[in-house]
């Protein structure tokens, strides 16, 4: 295990699983519809990898990056666009593909976004949900694991840029961040 983690909350093997059987879920919403799979950079990048081969069906991917916490554990409630979307999503089916819901901040906005831009459908699936933390009234229609009120890292999740590429979600230890 990384020296900088606490514990280890959710295992590589346990992702797997969970990611597996989102994907069977999704694949009957989604069969014939050719949904717009929007990864939110850059922390779902590799939920957006392993859930859209395991989903194998026909669709199409975009990405969007957005940005509310900067090298901080609290969102600073401002989101910023810093990558806009490719393709056009008005009359389309849109799937947005999250690491994480923690205020819901991120996600309200972008969901407002793609409504105003006249897409078909918009439906969240996020990895992990942290209700505790909610500022808006907003559920994910799929969610992997709803976990308790801990900064995480890993599988996507940074706190300022590191812990990326660990394979699994670990708690971030404590004295890290809080001085
Ligand atoms: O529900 P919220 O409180 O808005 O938090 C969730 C968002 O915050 C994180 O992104 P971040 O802004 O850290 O960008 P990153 O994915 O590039 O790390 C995370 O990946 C979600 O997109
Ligand atoms: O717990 C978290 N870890 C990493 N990034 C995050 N963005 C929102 N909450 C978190
Ligand atoms: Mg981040």
């Amino acid at each position: 295990m990384h020296q900088d983690i606490e514990e280890i909350l959710i295992t590589k093997e346990e992702i797997q699983e969970r990611v597996k059987k989102l994907a069977d879920e999704l694949r009957e919403e989604y069969t014939n519809l050719q949904p717009l799979c929007i990864c939110v950079l850059k922390g779902a990048v590799p939920f957006m990898a392993d859930l859209t081969r395991a989903m194998d069906i026909s669709l199409e991917m975009d990405f969007m990056a957005v940005s509310s916490y900067g090298a901080s554990t609290q969102s600073s409630g401002v989101v910023r666009i810093i990558k806009d979307l490719e393709a056009s999503v008005e009359g389309r089916h849109v799937l947005i593909v999250e690491d994480i819901i923690d205020s819901g901040l991120t996600l309200s906005y972008l969901i407002d976004l793609l409504k105003a831009r006249n897409a078909k459908s918009v439906k969240v699936v996020t990895l992990l949900d942290k209700p505790e933390r909610r500022k808006t009234n907003l559920s994910p229609d799929y969610f992997g694991f709803s976990i308790p009120n801990k900064f995480i890292v890993g599988y996507g999740m940074d706190y300022a840029e590191k812990y990326r590429n660990l394979p699994y979600i670990g708690v971030l230890k404590e004295e890290l961040y809080r001085s």
